[in-house]
């Protein structure tokens, strides 16, 4: 079986981090595994509290599973802090994996920052170079090029300016502009649009983290990042069709096995 590991910050209620990423993966039949960055005490209306993990239990998590179990794909979330972007970045340069996928969390649903302003700088400077892929949505796209992104074009510059900035591979994510929900690709060479229809729902709790586990999940079962991308954007389109009522806030997206199987997006071998 295929393995997969998120780093990432717990949410209480299940609709993001870890549990997101851990659902996504088990749906996609990965064997999740976690390190956890931070336990926020969270529903689906806010962000109650946050208490971050020590940087020592960090780096024994991480050393703890590689020391012992192969590792065939890493998601990384919500860091939260510069000490934690500095342990993650140290423990992947020592444990190399083939793919690591960022999803450079900055700000939960409810606007609840999640990561620390003087953390952007560690971000950009050791993370942002040594990862696979990275899946900022606008506002993450905006404060790491500090610039704004209100149209298409900016969307191919911003993409452009994380280039320049180290970045390998790029999705950005549209669902912050108006219209439908389209997400552009840059391999470092080509572009490529990965098109949406927007689905009219409250319920996008933990959108961002379903699309970037997703991803992890096809490439630990060898897709190539093309095949992963674009078969992660139906996995999340059908996670916000199929999206759930729960609490009186933002719902979480669907892991439910059957909507996947019967989507053809399970890899039964
Ligand atoms: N209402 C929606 N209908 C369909 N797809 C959506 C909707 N909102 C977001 N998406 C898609 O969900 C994924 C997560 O996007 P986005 O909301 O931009 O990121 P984040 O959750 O990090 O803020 C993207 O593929 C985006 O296009
Ligand atoms: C632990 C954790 N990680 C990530 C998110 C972002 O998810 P969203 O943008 O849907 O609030 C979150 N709210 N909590």
């Amino acid at each position: 079986m295929k393995t997969a590991l998120t780093i990432a910050g717990s949410d209480s209620g299940g609709g993001a981090g870890i549990q997101a990423d851990i659902k996504t993966f088990s749906s996609l039949g990965v064997f999740g595994m976690s390190v956890i960055t931070a336990v926020t005490a969270q529903n689906t209306m806010e962000v109650k509290s946050v208490q971050m993990i020590d940087s020592q239990i960090i780096s024994d998590q991480i050393s703890a599973i590689f020391d012992d179990i192969h590792v065939d794909a890493v998601k990384i979330g919500m860091l939260g802090t510069k000490e934690n972007i500095d342990v993650v970045a140290k423990e992947l340069n020592i444990y190399r994996t083939e793919h690591i996928i960022l999803d450079p969390v900055m700000i939960s649903k409810g606007g609840h920052h999640l990561l620390q302003q003087n953390a952007i700088d560690a971000l950009k400077e050791k993370l942002l170079p040594m990862v696979t892929l990275i899946t900022p949505n606008i506002p993450e796209a905006e404060s790491l090029t500090d610039r704004k992104i209100c149209t298409i074009e900016d969307m191919y510059t911003a993409c452009l300016k994380l280039q320049e900035l180290g970045a390998n591979k790029i999705l950005l994510k549209g669902g912050h502009l108006e219209g439908d929900p389209n997400d552009l690709f840059f391999d470092g060479h080509h572009f490529t649009w990965l098109p949406g229809k927007r689905i009219h729902t409250k319920n996008v709790h933990g959108t961002g983290c379903t699309l970037s586990s997703a991803i992890t999940a096809f490439v630990a079962q060898e897709e190539t990042l093309l095949s992963a991308v674009k078969k992660a954007k139906d996995y999340i389109t059908i996670a916000i069709q199929h999206s759930l009522e729960l609490g009186s806030g933002h719902g979480p997206t669907n892991h439910f096995y059957h909507l996947y199987e019967r989507a053809g997006l399970v890899d039964n071998k």
